[in-house]
């Protein structure tokens, strides 16, 4: 058993991740935090007044991962959907690790995303991202039909907390995603709704836990759709 002195290795790699990509903020007319990923310096601008204007752990987390995992994820023009992106970071890595990336978040927080994706992105990445409203389960086939919007990956962190969404959540996870499509959902552990999420989830998507970092309470998972049985028997017979 381990004594309070001791730490695990997920202790010792989220020390790392925090320590190693943040930079305190400079005070100056416009305050920004700055990062390091893909090599790059991106600086966040955040606001207190609503929580997708704040970079939240989960984001440096799934970036750290990215960042470190370029030879099994490759992201060059792949087709990337972040849900609840919030200030941006994980569109940013995603958009200069040359990915195609749509960006997501609610109407109120568009505008600082953009600035932030903008301010990061411009010159620097092989495709512009595009920044766009979903109210997750709002007009879902309306705004992103199945036949044109297929992704290869759907970002996601710290989107499951206790907010009255879950069920809508859970349905963009669905509508989001075909066959091929690859969640990365990295997911800060703080009250039992996000324990029910997480058991619900995996009666629809296959999850496997990816990193566990007790020292925050988070955990990576990388999740697939569960096939069909109908789908499961056509394929067995091709
Ligand atoms: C805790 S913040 C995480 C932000 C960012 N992913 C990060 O990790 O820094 C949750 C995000 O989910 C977004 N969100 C909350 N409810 C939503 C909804 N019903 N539809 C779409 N986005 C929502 C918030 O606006 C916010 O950006």
């Amino acid at each position: 058993m381990l004594n309070a002195a001791e730490t695990t290795p997920g202790d010792e790699l989220a020390a790392a991740i925090m320590e190693r990509h943040f930079l305190p903020s400079l005070i100056r007319t416009e305050t920004w935090e700055g990062y390091t990923f893909a090599d790059l310096e991106i600086k966040i601008k955040e606001s207190t007044d609503c929580y997708g204007a704040v970079l939240w752990p989960s984001a440096m987390v799934l970036c750290h991962f990215l960042d470190t995992h370029q030879d099994k994820y490759k992201l060059v023009d792949k087709n990337v959907i972040e849900v609840g992106a919030g200030t941006g970071l994980v569109t940013i890595v995603c958009s200069l690790l040359g990915a195609k990336v749509t960006s997501t978040d609610l109407p109120d927080v568009l505008g600082n995303l953009r600035h932030n994706v903008s301010r990061n992105t411009r010159g620097r990445c092989r495709h512009e991202p595009l920044v766009t409203e979903l109210s997750w389960g709002y007009q879902l086939e309306g705004r992103f039909p199945r036949a044109s919007c297929r992704y290869d990956y759907i970002m996601a962190a710290d989107v499951v907390y206790a907010h009255p969404y879950l069920n809508e959540l859970m349905e963009t996870f669905e509508h989001l995603c075909s066959e091929d499509t690859v969640i990365l959902w990295a997911m800060r552990f703080r009250l039992d709704p996000e324990n029910s999420f997480v058991d619900r989830f995996q009666t629809r998507f296959h999850l496997e836990e990816l990193y566990d970092l007790p020292s925050l309470r988070i955990k990576l998972y990388r999740a697939q759709k569960k096939r069909s049985d109908s789908q499961s028997q056509s394929g067995a017979a091709t």
